[in-house]
């Protein structure tokens, strides 16, 4: 089983507007909502690529009911603690460009966390553990570390999907996955990542932690994938952007669907452009016949 954590779940909020004027009044065109949040965000491209999954994490309030409704309406197995304060609302404006506002989050009781490690405790040997996103300001931000420590001590692989600050603290683990962008990676190390070379570069860098797969991915410049023993380079389609929210999600999805489904790591690194491209093509999050269409058109080469 795929166990996702989603320690700071959001209604994705997306907004179209022809431009925005800072200061006055906007109004709006197309305005959609989303669940979302990145754990689950992977569990329901999972779900639509058949690989059982469960999203856990926290929510409350309307929004929370939003998340769960919408989850449960489309069969998607969940297993939340319920909170006091509402799930954030993130909004996504889109304009010609892309603008997100990510908002902190509800406050976690020390009860509410306990029942979560609880939760998590039930999963092991054969289990994969996902921890994506951000981690409410009211809990420790090593926690990805104390739950990747119990996890991979209890046989489980442990995929993370966040920023430096709270990746750093489960580098002292084994991890399976990891899937910085390139601007996380750089954050990484303090640079700024601009080209494939120096995606390689920072990414082996990070190779000498206990990490399986590093993948860097570089929105439409493309991805790179690090092993100790391979480094993979992959071109992503080519079409038209209609929502990028959730692509990197679904690229974590993509992999740990490949893997799944017997694919080899070459193959999954497809299957994982091809998903990720797939849902920055979409409204919402991919569709398994839009992934399929498009792996043929993901080109991977071995540069080692
Ligand atoms: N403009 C684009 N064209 C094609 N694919 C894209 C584009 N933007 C994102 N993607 C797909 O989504 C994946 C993740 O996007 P990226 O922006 O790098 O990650 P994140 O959403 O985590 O910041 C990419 O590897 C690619 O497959
Ligand atoms: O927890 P964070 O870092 O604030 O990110 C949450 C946001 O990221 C998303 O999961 C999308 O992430 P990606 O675009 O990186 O795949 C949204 O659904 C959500 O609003």
């Amino acid at each position: 089983m795929i166990v996702t954590v989603t320690l700071n779940p959001s209604v994705d909020y997306v907004v179209r507007l022809s431009e925005l004027n800072i200061g006055s009044l906007n109004r709006t065109g197309d305005a959609t909502y989303f669940a979302g949040g990145k754990g689950i965000n992977v569990t329901q491209v999972l779900h639509e690529l058949h690989i059982p999954s469960v999203a856990t994490g926290f929510v409350g309030g309307f929004s929370g009911e939003f998340i769960k409704d919408s989850l449960t309406a489309r069969g998607i197995q969940t297993n939340f603690v319920q909170i006091d304060e509402p799930t954030r609302i993130n909004i996504k404006l889109k304009t010609r460009d892309e603008t997100e506002v990510n908002a902190a989050g509800p406050s976690i009781s020390t009860e509410n966390l306990n029942a979560l490690l609880q939760l998590v405790n039930e999963y092991g040997e054969g289990d994969t553990l996902v921890l994506a996103g951000s981690i409410p300001s009211s809990l420790s931000s090593s926690l990805y570390g104390d739950l990747t420590e119990k996890a991979s001590s209890s046989g489980m692989k442990v995929v993370i999907d966040a920023e430096k600050a709270l990746l750093e603290p489960a580098l002292t683990s084994s991890l399976h996955f990891i899937k910085p962008n390139q601007h996380e990676l750089g954050e990484y190390f303090g640079v700024e990542v601009k080209t494939v070379e120096e995606a390689i570069l920072y990414g082996k860098k990070l190779l000498a932690y206990d990490i399986e797969n590093i993948m860097i991915s570089m929105a439409e410049k493309g991805a790179v994938l690090l092993t100790k023993d391979a480094i993979y380079q992959a071109q992503v389609p080519k079409g038209i952007v209609k929502n990028s929210v959730g692509s990197g999600d679904s690229s974590v999805a993509g992999f740990l669907a490949g893997r799944e489904k017997g694919l080899s790591i070459e193959e999954s690194f497809r299957f994982s452009v091809a998903t990720g491209s797939a849902t920055a093509f979409s409204e919402g999050l991919a569709t398994a016949d839009d992934i399929e269409r498009l792996v043929p058109q993901v080109t991977i080469q071995s540069l080692i």
